[in-house]
């Protein structure tokens, strides 16, 4: 089921003595029904959010419900975001896809649609997840977008490969398996780099699966300052042999005290300031095609820490994406 964002929704401060000097994103973002056709924004620089309304592929997996609640906390924490964007940028809420009647494979199948029609009329799209089954549908629509002879790469920043096997049902544990035998089929080359990857959360099993598909890995420990050079490195070479990039920030990749608000929480995380500097690395390249942000949980939330350290990596990378 798809609905588009009800105009009043986005409620923040408002600054009423400040005029055009006191904007914010709540003021400046622009509703866009993607249940009518899907025309070529109008800016140079478009940017769309669409939500992910899913606790389906978690609940799958064992996990801790409310990622269903997830693009509204994320919305929310964006809402009152002070208005630093050039004038050919405009931010548009394209609306929420929901998963309904435990049907995950037909509420991905309609996100990839939705993906499919921002992509191709050139938005740059952030999808508002869910938990990590957000990413399968994210992909279908990324491949139907795709212009041919396109070589996809895909950097998971996640403290887990979710690679796991789906031949009983899929589910947020899933997704990049799935991918990785969606490309496959096609022929193509699965590119993938797992960033903040933790041993003690992923199996012998999980490594093997990985090892197999050809994935790349940096393990938590590894993301810290001091070695940024080398993994600069790593992902330059990554990056390099790739032509689009699409980027996938579960935020159970930081560490509990940035992140308690998610299904799986890693008492020993990755840094939120790692993050931010790879993911500029990243912008910087000029190959990022769309991102989302998946498995934040507010129910498991404290004082909506989770929701604003996701919403504010959203504005760092929408102030640098609408930039290249
Ligand atoms: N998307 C989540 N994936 C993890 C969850 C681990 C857990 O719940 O402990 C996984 O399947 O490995
Ligand atoms: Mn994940
Ligand atoms: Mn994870």
């Amino acid at each position: 089921m798809y609905k588009p964002t009800v105009a009043g929704s986005w409620k923040g401060r408002v600054d009423v003595h400040d005029g055009e000097e006191g904007k914010r994103w709540h003021q400046g973002i622009n509703l866009l029904n993607l249940t009518e056709a899907v025309e070529p924004a109008d800016a140079a620089q478009p940017i769309a959010f669409l939500g992910f309304c899913c606790d389906e592929g978690v609940r799958r997996n064992q996990g801790r419900e409310g990622a269903v609640e997830g693009p509204a906390a994320l919305r929310q924490a964006m809402a009152s975001f002070a208005w630093h964007l050039d004038d050919e940028v405009m931010l548009f809420d394209a609306g929420d896809v929901y998963c309904t009647n435990q049907n995950l494979e037909e509420a991905q199948k309609q996100l990839g649609r939705k993906v499919q029609a921002l992509l191709s009329n050139t938005y740059k799209t952030i999808i508002l997840g869910g938990g990590h089954e957000t990413a399968y549908g994210h992909f279908l629509g990324i491949k139907q977008a795709l212009p041919a002879g396109q070589r996809l790469g895909i950097i998971n920043f996640d403290a887990h490969f979710d690679l796991r096997s789906y031949t009983q049902q899929s589910s947020s544990g899933t997704p990049f398996l799935q991918i990785a035998d969606d490309l496959a089929a096609d022929g193509a080359a699965f590119n993938y780099l797992c960033l903040g990857i933790q041993q003690a959360s992923n199996t012998q099993k999980l490594f093997n699966t990985a090892e197999a598909c050809g994935a790349d890995y940096v393990f938590a420990p590894a993301m810290q300052v001091y070695n940024f050079d080398a993994l600069r490195e790593r992902l330059q070479q990554f990056m390099d042999q790739v032509d689009v990039l699409y980027v996938s920030i579960d935020m159970d990749v930081f560490a509990a005290a940035y992140a308690p608000g998610v299904s799986a929480p890693a008492a020993l995380g990755v840094h939120p300031d790692m993050v931010m500097l790879l993911l500029q690395e990243i912008i910087g390249s000029g190959k990022l095609l769309t991102l989302d942000v998946v498995e934040l949980n507010p129910k498991l939330d404290i004082d909506n820490r989770t929701a604003k350290l996701g919403a504010a990596l959203l504005y760092h990378v929408v102030q640098q994406w609408s930039q290249v």
